[in-house]
């Protein structure tokens, strides 16, 4: 097993899934999100784990779902957004194909919205978004081979963005 073609990090709703999404029918793949995974597993959303059982439990549950991920998906593979705070799996990521995408706080809320259910976003969500980003856009430089901006690109300018960036593209 070689691991995922492509691995994406970011933050939330800078497009992981829809470009992920685009990205695998480019390379004619199949698409996995760790989120997703998490949600199947637990069998209620991702806000109701954090209230249930707390962000640390989400966090662990997270840290299996991506292990699994890398070991059995060769295809697209889009992390949570936090994924990144744990530092067992930048390790694990170390070596692999991951592309930040990125994109500023305006253009987050925008895509995000204000009442979206994010539990990280629920009160001051700009405040929160910056904070988060100033923590974590060092994690996500550590375990990235490329940094992709999404603004003012469709997602599937993003996966044409993506492919040049790790060269992928055949001649
Ligand atoms: N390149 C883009 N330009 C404009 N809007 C976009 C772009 N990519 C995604 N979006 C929109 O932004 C929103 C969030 O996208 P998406 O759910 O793919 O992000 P995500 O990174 O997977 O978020 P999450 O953290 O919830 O998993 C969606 O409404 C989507 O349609
Ligand atoms: O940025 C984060 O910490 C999160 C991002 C989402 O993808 C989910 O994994 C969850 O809402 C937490
Ligand atoms: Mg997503």
């Amino acid at each position: 097993m070689t691991g995922p073609a492509v691995v994406l990090v970011g933050p939330m709703g800078v497009g992981k899934t829809t470009t992920g999404m685009a990205l695998a029918e480019r390379l004619g793949t199949t698409f996995r999100d760790t989120d997703a995974d998490i949600v199947a597993g637990a069998g209620k959303p991702i806000s109701e784990i954090f209230i249930d059982e707390g962000e640390p439990h989400f966090r662990e549950l997270e840290r299996q779902a991506v292990r699994a991920a890398v070991s059995e998906h060769a295809g697209v593979l889009a992390l949570g957004g936090g994924a990144i705070l744990d530092a067992s799996t930048r390790e694990l990521l170390s070596g692999l194909p991951v592309v930040f995408l990125e994109m500023g706080v305006a253009e987050a809320v925008k895509r995000v919205g204000l009442d979206a259910p994010r539990p990280l976003l629920a009160v001051n969500p700009r405040q929160r978004w910056r904070e988060l980003m100033a923590e974590r856009r060092p994690l996500y430089m550590e375990v990235s081979r490329a940094v992709v901006s999404t603004e003012g690109r469709t997602p599937e300018d993003v996966a044409e963005a993506v492919l040049d960036a790790l060269e992928l593209r055949k001649a």
